[in-house]
This record gives C-alpha cells, structure tokens and sequence, in this order.
C-alpha cells in the first residue's frame, strides 16, 4: 500500500473490494471564517463555512447584500484568505500557499466572471478574451484558434472586433465568461455575474453557465439575488450573515452541497 492510499498495483482498495468511489471534489471549503476588523468594528462577513463542489456542478450561493457572498466567492477563487479554515481545489489546499504559488493556482485553475464585467475598454472582444493566454505565454498561433473557438461557443464569432462600449450588456458578459474559461479552468466563479443584465439576458446567460460547466466538466460556483436562476444549480445554499442557513430542499443534485459539520 502507498501513502496515497493505493496498493503497489496501482488501485484504490474500494476498487479491489468493487466499491463505487465517489469522486473528490473539485473544489471544497472546510469551516471557513473570515473576520475584518477588529474590536467594536469586528465584521464577520463569513462564519464557519463548509461546501463542496464536484466536477460538471454548478453551486448557487444566495444570500442578501451583506450576507458575506463576495467575501466567500473571493476565498474559493483564491482572491482572499481566510481568518480560519481551508480551502482546496483538488488535492492543493490553497491557504497555505505563498503569494506567487496562490497566483500561479489562480491564473491555471480557476476562472473569474464579475457582476461588472472587468473588460478592458481599449480591447476588443478577441483582445480581451486573449489576455489569460498573453499572461500565462502561450503561443501566438494556439492563442489565436483558442479565442476564435470561445467566441463561437458564446455566440460572439461576429463581434470579435468590437470594443465593450459597442457591445450590449448580454454581449459584454460573454465575452466576460469567455475570457474566464478560455485557460480551460477547472473552477469556475461568478459574483452575481446577471446583476447588470436584464432578466431574459440573465436567463440567457445562465443557460449558457450551465451548459459549459456540464459540458468543460468545470466546477461553477455562481452568487446570485435573483431566486429565478437557480432552477439551473445542482445545489443552492444560502447566506445569512455571513452563516449558510439549513438547505430547504430546493436543490436537485445527487447530494446537499454544504458539508455537515462533524
Ligand atoms: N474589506 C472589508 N473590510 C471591512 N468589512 C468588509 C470588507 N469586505 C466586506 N466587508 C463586510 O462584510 C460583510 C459581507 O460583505 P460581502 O461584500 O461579502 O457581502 P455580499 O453578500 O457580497 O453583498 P452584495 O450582495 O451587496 O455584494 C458586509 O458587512 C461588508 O460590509
């Protein structure tokens, strides 16, 4: 037996004994806090938080102003750190790692969609989905045909050109996601990502989210306000100060999202 817990063969001992694994999670959040702070101006914007995220799944975290969404999303992705607890994308805890070894995590497994878009004016729609693979160096050539097959996957092969100010909102937040999953990320996060859009953008865009993240295999956690885009979640749970609040039944995955405490 290895110390990863396989035999010399090779083989897990659940598989010897024909035992279906459950796959590890793609990204996991164990007994997360995150004070800001201190004294009588002490915000504990997250509490105790505990969640996981497989593969092909697509989290919603729900919750008012306030309620810790943004503080939790930039802790998953790596953006933050926490005041207690671990976070870990596969086998990698990130918290303990350095500066430059959390930035080079950020940059090669996780993608970011922003409620306001975070487009470069100056850029084109191409410009600015090219700029993961510019800052990770990748050749010219591969860049080139990696854009060109994003901004067909979110419908913008027409508007490659265009500046954001000559695109519509909807527009502007594909070509947002585009950028975000053109390193071909394993973790997908997305802070309100349809606050800006209308509310058939918003479905539209949604529909979009969860037909890559099943498709890519990505694990997506998506902060939302709005209760009608979460029909698309395999799992919701939602944010109270800072608190995930019991599950009411409304997801439709094969298994609650939060991880209850032991
Ligand atoms: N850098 C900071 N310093 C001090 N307090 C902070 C900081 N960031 C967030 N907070 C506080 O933490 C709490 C949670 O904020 P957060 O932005 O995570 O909420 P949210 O659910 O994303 O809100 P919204 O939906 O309005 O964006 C709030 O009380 C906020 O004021």
């Amino acid at each position: 037996m290895t110390d990863s817990g396989m035999t010399d063969a090779g083989v897990t001992p659940g598989a010897l004994l024909g035992v279906q694994e459950e796959p590890a999670p793609a990204l996991r959040a164990e007994s997360v806090s995150r004070t800001f702070g201190s004294g009588a101006r002490e915000v504990h914007a997250c509490t105790d938080i505990s969640l996981e995220v497989h593969s092909g799944e697509l989290l919603v975290v729900r919750g008012k102003s306030g309620s810790g969404k943004t503080t939790l999303l930039n802790i998953l992705g790596g953006l933050d750190r926490p005041t207690s607890g671990d976070v870990w994308i596969g086998d990698q805890e990130l918290t303990s790692l350095s500066d430059g070894k959390l930035a080079e995590v950020r940059r090669g497994r996780i993608g970011y969609v922003f409620q306001t878009f975070g487009l470069i004016p100056v850029l084109s729609a191409a410009e600015n989905i090219e700029v993961p693979l510019r800052i990770r160096g990748t050749d010219p050539a591969v860049r080139e045909q990696q854009v060109a097959e994003m901004l067909e996957l979110v419908g913008l092969a027409d508007h490659a050109a265009q500046r954001p100010y000559e695109l519509s909102g909807g527009q502007q937040q594909r070509v947002g996601l585009a950028r975000a999953l053109v390193g071909e990320p394993d973790i997908l996060l997305a802070d309100e990502p349809t606050g800006q859009l209308d509310s058939r953008t918003a479905a539209t865009m949604m529909d979009l989210i969860e037909e890559l993240v099943k498709a890519r295999g990505i694990a997506a956690v998506i902060s939302t306000h709005d209760p009608l885009l979460v029909a698309r979640a395999h799992n919701v749970v939602d944010l109270h100060d800072g608190r995930l609040a019991p599950q009411d039944g409304e997801a439709r995955g094969r298994h609650a999202a939060p991880v209850p405490a032991v």
